[in-house]
């Protein structure tokens, strides 16, 4: 199950994903979970908008886009039965993705993607071998503040969904040509020493700013124009992430087959792929395929 904040980089994932099943002749099923997803690389075998469109949401009960998201997920639950009919016949060999959208509060605020889990994996019903991959832009990790609030963000999934779980650092050629490899590293497991280097600081104190000012009361008008409770507030987000640590990041670079091996064998170790693949007879044209290497 592919999720997290918008524009993380999911449906492209999932396409490059799929086009790396294939290449290596695996089965996979695609559904697409997002209602509002308008063009796709693979077909969806299961599409969210044959049972129902976010736009005809929108226009017949005047809702705006999260609103109407919202809907439809209700009717997706109302429905389960669609999602039991198009999954039913879909057999152990297949890796089955879901494309998710990326509008937080389904995960957090209204937890209807915790419903929809529950359902998946449900023994004696559909009993899916779920795992989570939680997409974060590798880019949020200039910005200290976003990399930790998003950290947070796939902390609360994890706790929220309790599925293994795989967080993903996603676009890395995006920051491989800035970022050299060792710097990295550092970035994989969130850490508030992190905090000690962070660009918005050395830049805010050469403008002058005074960020380190000790801020008694978090509120006070002068700690947040200087950006000192809000520095307080990122030393407090970094400092629960060390208590619980929970969440570490995988780097996907979706241009490298390699990049992508890796990330499809750790969702193969979590979801149990190997194990529940039955041995089978090669049909006579791989047979022939295979004696021909
Ligand atoms: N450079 C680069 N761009 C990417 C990559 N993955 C996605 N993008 C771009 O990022 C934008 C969003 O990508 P999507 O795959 O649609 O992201 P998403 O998470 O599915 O977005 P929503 O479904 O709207 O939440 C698009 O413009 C993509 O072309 C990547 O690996 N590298
Ligand atoms: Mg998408």
């Amino acid at each position: 199950m592919v999720m997290g904040p918008a524009g993380a980089g999911k449906s492209t994932f999932c396409a490059s994903l799929i086009t790396h099943l294939q290449l290596n002749r695996r089965s996979c099923y695609y559904v697409n979970l997002d209602p509002a997803a308008e063009t796709f690389e693979h077909q969806p075998d299961l599409d969210i908008k044959d049972l129902i469109s976010l736009e005809d949401v929108m226009e017949e009960l005047k809702l705006g886009p999260n609103g109407g998201l919202i809907y439809c997920f209700d009717f997706l639950l109302e429905n389960l039965n669609w999602l039991e009919e198009g999954l039913n016949t879909v057999t152990e060999e297949y890796l089955i993705i879901f494309d998710m959208p990326g509008q937080i509060e389904l995960y957090t605020h209204i937890p209807l993607v915790p419903t929809l889990v529950n359902f998946l994996k449900k023994p004696g019903s559909l009993d899916i071998r779920l795992c989570a991959a939680y997409l974060l832009e590798s880019t949020f990790v200039v910005d200290r503040a976003k990399y930790f609030a998003g950290s947070l963000s796939a902390m609360s999934a994890m706790l929220m969904l309790g599925l293994p779980h795989l967080n993903i650092l996603s676009k890395m050629d995006l920051v491989k040509d800035s970022i050299r490899k060792k710097d990295f590293k550092k970035f994989l497991v969130p850490d508030a020493t992190l905090l000690e280097d962070d660009p918005a600081d050395i830049a805010a104190r050469k403008a002058g700013i005074n960020v380190d000012a000790p801020v008694d009361d978090p509120m006070n008008k002068d700690a947040m124009l200087s950006g000192a409770s809000f520095k307080r507030l990122n030393t407090a987000v970094a400092h629960l992430m060390d208590q619980f640590s929970m969440v570490n990041f995988h780097k996907l670079d979706c241009t490298d087959e390699d990049s992508l091996a890796s990330i499809l064998s750790y969702i193969d170790d979590c979801v149990q792929w190997a194990e529940a693949q039955e041995p089978r007879e090669l049909a006579d044209e791989e047979y022939e395929e295979e004696g021909d290497e």
